[in-house]
């Protein structure tokens, strides 16, 4: 892994007694996007929080840029870009006048000009936050992270309550962020979010790192079958596929054969099938997702 940005070790924080991290440890490497998953109250934000310096842990220690968040603060918040869950940006605001007050913030910030055509917000200088749809929104909240000229990008809950085109839009924002160069710390409590965005992603909840991997790698490690399934244009002797590298079970469903396996069985499967010249229509290929990992991974479903 390239050099470490975030090192966070065995962080603990309670609150009236109750734990909400216990023990908590993860890596973020420069220029990655690293996602951090779990449901409400899983301890997400308290977690990120504490990398920026905005809470103090119990236990453990955070090390930003070679930095502590709690005793460097100010010289750390110099090369960090936060985005709050609530951004606490009065409705009113206008979006030129948002980045004015947060480029206050910094010693070095970009310049308004480059930040606003960068984000495409130039026609939107003048409008007022509270008028801003949800996407529009967002494209606000990234700019003001990025207003520092930061190394790290911490971007919590960015997509939630968009519509599905504002979502999309909004992943690739998140890509252009990293493009730039900056490393980005993502809190998601959706999976194909992540799962489409983050190159390493660890799994938080009840307060504990249930996982950390990149999302291919935790599908993997809960294992399990895949399923491949086609109709045969002619005849099919099954026998012709049980006995394929990684094939464990081939069975009728109606006019169409499904067939399990694990590793790489699909492509033995289809060169087996053009081998002996069985045409095949309606083949579909059942890729595992880390919404079928997760409850694996936590010994529960997410609930959100
Ligand atoms: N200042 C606080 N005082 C007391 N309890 C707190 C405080 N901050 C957080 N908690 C509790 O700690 C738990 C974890 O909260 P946290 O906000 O870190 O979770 P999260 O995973 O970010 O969830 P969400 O997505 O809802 O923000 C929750 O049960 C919350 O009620």
């Amino acid at each position: 892994m390239s050099h470490a940005v975030i090192e966070v070790e065995d962080l603990g924080k309670r609150y009236g007694g109750r734990p909400v991290l216990d023990g908590v440890s993860f890596t973020v490497a420069e220029g990655e996007i690293f996602g951090i998953l779990g449901p409400n109250g899983a301890g997400k934000t308290t977690a990120v929080e504490c990398v920026e310096g905005l809470r103090v842990p119990d236990t453990g220690t955070v090390r930003v840029l070679g930095m502590d968040p709690h005793a460097q603060g100010d010289r750390l918040r110099e090369r960090i870009g936060v985005q709050l869950q609530e951004t606490g940006l009065p409705g009113s605001i206008r979006v030129g006048e948002a980045l004015e007050l947060y480029s206050s913030f910094y010693r070095e910030p970009r310049d308004l000009p480059g930040l606003l055509a960068d984000w495409g917000l130039e026609d939107k200088r003048n409008v007022r936050y509270s008028k801003l749809s949800g996407g529009w929104r967002q494209r606000v909240h990234i700019a003001l992270a990025l207003v520092g000229r930061p190394r790290v990008a911490f971007l919590d809950e960015l997509t939630t309550g968009l519509d599905p085109q504002a979502r999309r839009d909004t992943w690739r924002l998140i890509r252009r962020v990293r493009e730039s160069g900056v490393t980005v710390v993502l809190v998601s409590h959706f999976m194909d979010e992540v799962e489409e965005l983050c190159d390493r992603v660890t799994v938080l909840d009840g307060g504990r790192v249930r996982a950390t991997g990149t999302p291919a790698e935790l599908i993997a490690r809960v294992g399990g079958e895949h399923r491949m399934s086609f109709r045969p244009v002619d005849d099919l002797d099954p026998s012709l596929l049980t006995s394929l590298p990684g094939v464990t079970g081939v069975e009728r469903d109606g006019r169409r054969v499904v067939v399990t396996g694990a590793g790489d069985f699909a492509t033995a499967v289809t060169a087996a099938l053009a081998r002996d010249h069985v045409l095949v229509a309606e083949l579909r290929i059942d890729r595992r997702t880390l919404d079928d990992a997760y409850p694996a991974l936590t010994g529960r479903p997410l609930e959100v």
